[in-house]
């Protein structure tokens, strides 16, 4: 589990008003009683929580928002406060009263036109497409939407083949050149799945969200990495993933440390709230001639935009640039091809 330090949420902060040191009401309760938790998965408004009070216990706890968490969402991945019975017995129900800041927040609305945003998951260090090299067909534009969640979320992409006994990646790794994006392989022999190693190295002591069509081999790499997942939940046996059947994410603990979170029925990510701007994030050598770009330009290829010149310059590679340009094609209107 991630460590909790000073993360929990400011709101407590915000209420005591300026030089004083006390606060002149008090909005809250202290909670001094609360156990953290880390919430592997939700279903029906109950949030199925690690706590791990280190070799005393460690056990998962039921719980529901409280009142006092207003309107903030909880997802999984949340590192949370809970008071209540916290024991983990059955038949018992905590409650989560605070929410630890987010080091990243992956979003999904329904469909674009959904402004509503939503949390998938949140606090991943990385984001792992899965995509098949063959059977299903890669589907560029899928990867190209994933790229942007996960540069808009602060998570970092990782690309993760299959199936590379069947096809050769060349046109796709030339795709994705000139992005921020680490590759990786996979190919399945009888029951052997060469590159696994490399990337249970790649995952290990991180938060990973895996996100891929039905049929690219996700199942196959979750199973080899987390030995039982089907029967066992956050490395506790008990809860498994055959009584999970709500379509919410779900955090599997990596034996080698770290977390898989696994996002049945996910198919794509609503980029509502993303803008050109943010996009940006991940092309630095870009971001610094747009200053000089018309006010509310939208980088695209029609407008006065300064990207061109500067490019036209030498200031950034045209591979770039087209890059860019493509993966803010992807904000553009509902995709519905995957
Ligand atoms: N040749 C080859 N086959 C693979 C590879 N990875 C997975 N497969 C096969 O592809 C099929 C689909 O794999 P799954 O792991 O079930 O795929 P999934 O993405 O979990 O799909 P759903 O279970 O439908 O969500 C299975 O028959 C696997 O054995 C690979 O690297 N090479
Ligand atoms: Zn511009």
């Amino acid at each position: 589990m991630k460590s909790l330090g000073d993360r929990w949420d400011n709101d407590d902060v915000r209420v005591r008003p300026g030089r004083s040191s006390r606060p002149r009401t008090k909005t809250r309760p202290d909670h001094n009683d609360a156990v953290d938790g880390f919430v592997i998965t939700v279903d029906r408004g109950r949030y199925t929580c690690l706590v791990d009070e280190g070799r005393k216990s460690q056990r998962l706890v039921t719980a529901m928002r409280a009142r006092e968490l207003g309107r903030r969402g909880v997802a999984v991945g949340d590192v949370v406060n809970i008071v209540g019975d916290a024991s983990g017995n059955s038949d018992t129900l905590a409650r989560i009263v605070r929410i630890a800041d987010r080091t990243s927040v992956l979003r999904r609305s329904a469909d674009d036109t959904d402004t509503a945003e939503r949390i998938l998951v949140a606090n991943a260090d990385q984001l792992v497409i899965v995509c098949a090299l063959v059977d299903p067909v890669p589907r560029t534009g899928f990867i190209d939407r994933c790229l942007v969640a996960a540069y808009a979320g602060h998570l970092d992409p990782v690309l993760v083949l299959t199936k590379a006994d069947l096809a050769d990646p060349a046109e796709l790794i030339a795709a994705y050149a000139d992005v921020k994006l680490s590759i990786q392989f996979t190919a399945k022999h009888d029951d052997v799945i060469e590159g696994i190693e490399d990337l249970r190295k790649l995952l290990q002591h991180k938060v990973s969200v895996l996100v891929g069509h039905s049929g690219v081999g996700k199942s196959t790499l979750v199973n080899a990495l987390v030995p039982d997942a089907d029967r066992a939940v956050g490395g506790l046996s008990g809860v498994g993933k055959g009584r999970h059947t709500s379509t919410s994410a779900l955090a599997l603990q990596l034996p080698t440390g770290g977390w898989v979170v696994d996002t049945p029925g996910v198919r794509s990510f609503g980029l509502a709230h993303v803008t050109a701007d943010d996009l940006l994030v991940a092309f630095e050598d870009l971001l610094q001639a747009t200053t000089r770009c018309p006010p509310g330009c939208g980088h695209g290829e029609s407008e006065s935009c300064a990207l061109d010149a500067f490019v036209a310059s030498g200031g950034a590679t045209d591979a770039r640039l087209t890059s860019f340009r493509r993966l803010l094609s992807s904000l553009a209107g509902v995709e519905t091809d995957f």
